[in-house]
């Protein structure tokens, strides 16, 4: 098996529907990762230890995805070099406003992607993810071509819409 380059973890377990996004675009553009459930709140040992050993390990980016009073993200960018794509997870009382919020108003100095709220924001971060490994790995720049190619080919091959 590969070494992974990419962490994918979340803040609970409940987290996955949404992470696995980010794991199937990284399956699909050839890039290895890892999936791990951490939590700034509930295992602040284990995201300590984590976001320390992120770089010796080897991973080029971490993609943490947390929802409501979402501090994982930012703990974790403020423990390593490596850099950090945060995924507002919907949560059920505000729609991820709430996530949103806590992910996107770091305070200068500290520095964490923010992606769209929910599956979407995933999805996007796999991709972001992999345009950062593909910088220095050439095959994974050609699956984000063939990616976009094969995207663009399926939006032509649809009709437009009939103006009535
Ligand atoms: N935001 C965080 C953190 C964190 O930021 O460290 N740890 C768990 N959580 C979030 O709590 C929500 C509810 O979790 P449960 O479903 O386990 O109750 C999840 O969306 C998780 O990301």
């Amino acid at each position: 098996m590969q070494q992974p380059v990419v962490g994918i973890i979340m803040g609970s377990q409940s987290d996955w529907p949404t992470m696995e996004k980010a794991a199937e675009m990284l399956d699909r553009l050839g890039v290895a990762y890892e999936t791990r459930v951490v939590s700034a709140h509930r295992t602040p040992d284990l995201l300590f230890e984590y976001a320390k050993t992120a770089s010796e390990r080897g991973l080029q980016v971490i993609i943490a995805g947390a929802g409501g009073a979402a501090h994982l993200p930012g703990m974790v960018a403020s423990q390593t070099p490596v850099p950090v794509l945060g995924v507002p997870v919907q949560s059920r009382a505000l729609n991820g406003l709430d996530s949103l919020l806590s992910i996107v108003q770091m305070p200068a100095g500290v520095a964490v992607g923010t992606l769209a709220i929910g599956q979407a924001g995933a999805g996007n971060a796999g991709l972001l993810a992999a345009q950062i490994v593909g910088l220095q790995q050439p095959a994974v720049r050609e699956a984000i071509e063939d990616f976009r190619r094969a995207q663009t080919e399926s939006v032509l091959a649809h009709p437009d819409p009939a103006v009535s």
